[in-house]
């Protein structure tokens, strides 16, 4: 993948690897003899396409329960947000969550996890959040890190304690916030976090709450990032773009001023198509708006129990290609490079290049258009973590 042609796409190429990190790659004629003489294992891949490991840079993986019920309530016509007004929604993630201890919780998230890395995911971004108390909440922060270590995937950690307002404080969402902001200090001591979120939104936060939020999240220098412009515009992505945001996400109600302030401070757009698609969503996205302004737009899965039950960023890929029109080439740019970025880490992760982490897939696919054109298969044939294989070989 050398940048110059569609996709990057390199035919006949090869990739040396040192470690877990990748000391070569260019096309086969052309591997240094030097390099040649060092090579102590080889690995033919045929014909077979490879690509950067994929990146699932919104999730929330770590969570108790189901929400079917709900599901069947929406599609009698209640509306995600009456039915998180009435305390259904988020609340009963939370209730199911707090009930579950840490083994319980780090069971159902790894289980999770091996779905997306078999399917090629090689790097996500793990969410708190459903456990809106200082316990449950370091609890969830700690299977984020503990699958990110029984696995050997990257895995990037963010505190979304400002998710929901939990029952406890009913009436009292400023008492609430301070809370959250209260246990950011702690939460990062322990190691246990990346950035900072919050769903700033109707049935969320205000814009002023998530303020409070991000200035606790500066003063630990913890970058931040946001659920923004989902059910409504709250001029959310302005302001994360003011703390310099690693991300928009969800974006579909995001206006020209957010998109103007997201490109100026090199925001990323994540666009969570298989929520829209959930939720029955017809607000769409402005893709074309945020295209012309230069912002880097990602894709993924928002796994979680409420608003994105799957387990597929490659299904994620295809609707953001069906639904949103986005290209196959930026849907795989958007779970590679671009959603990279959105975690702080394209200088290591996101691509085929020397220095870089030795995470890739060979997929039994011919082209890289096919990566968004199935949806419900596994091409995956081989996944590579940090030079090791780990799959399906
Ligand atoms: N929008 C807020 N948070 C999640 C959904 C949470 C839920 O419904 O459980 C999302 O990204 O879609
Ligand atoms: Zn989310």
């Amino acid at each position: 993948m050398d940048g110059a042609t569609p996709y990057g796409w390199l035919p006949d190429g090869a990739l040396l690897t040192q470690g877990d990190t990748l000391r070569w790659v260019g096309p086969m004629s052309g591997l240094p003899a030097d390099l040649r003489g060092h090579i102590t294992d080889e690995v033919d891949l045929g014909d077979r396409l490879v690509t950067p490991g994929l990146i699932d840079a919104h999730t929330h993986l770590v969570y108790a329960g189901d929400r079917a019920r709900e599901f069947e309530r929406r599609l009698q016509g209640a509306t995600y947000e009456e039915i998180a007004r009435a305390g259904g929604g988020i609340r009963s993630t939370v209730a199911a969550t707090r009930a579950a201890s840490e083994d319980e919780l780090l069971a159902l998230a790894l289980a999770r996890a091996r779905q997306l890395l078999a399917e090629g995911v090689t790097t996500l971004e793990i969410k708190s959040g459903y456990g809106l108390d200082a316990d449950t909440e370091a609890r969830c922060l700690r299977v984020a890190r503990r699958v990110g270590s029984a696995l050997g995937v990257t895995v990037r950690s963010t505190s979304l304690g400002a998710h929901a307002l939990p029952p406890e404080y009913d009436g009292r969402p400023d008492d609430y916030i301070d809370a959250v902001a209260a246990w950011l200090p702690a939460q990062a001591a322990a190691g246990l976090l990346d950035a900072v979120d919050v769903f700033c939104d109707t049935i969320g936060f205000t814009p002023a709450q998530t303020r409070r939020v991000f200035d606790a999240a500066r003063a630990l220098g913890l970058p931040v990032k946001l659920h923004a412009e989902q059910l409504s515009n709250q001029e959310g992505a302005a302001l994360a773009a003011g703390y310099g945001a690693l991300s928009c996400d969800h974006i579909e109600h995001l206006s020209a001023s957010g998109i103007a302030a997201m490109a100026q401070a090199g925001t990323v757009a994540m666009l969570l198509p298989t929520a829209y698609y959930f939720l029955r969503d017809t607000h769409l996205p402005p893709v074309q708006a945020l295209r012309e302004a230069g912002v880097p737009i990602a894709v993924a899965s928002d796994h979680n129990p409420g608003s994105s039950p799957g387990l597929s960023l490659l299904l994620a890929m295809n609707m953001a290609c069906t639904l949103f029109r986005l290209t196959p080439e930026e849907a795989l740019a958007g779970t590679t490079v671009h959603a990279a970025r959105a975690l702080g880490l394209q200088a290591t992760h996101g691509r085929l290049a020397a220095g870089c982490r030795a995470d890739f897939v060979a997929w039994n696919l011919n082209h890289p258009a096919e990566l968004s054109y199935w949806f419900g298969h596994r091409p995956a044939q081989r996944v590579v973590l940090g030079g090791r294989s780990v799959s399906n070989d």
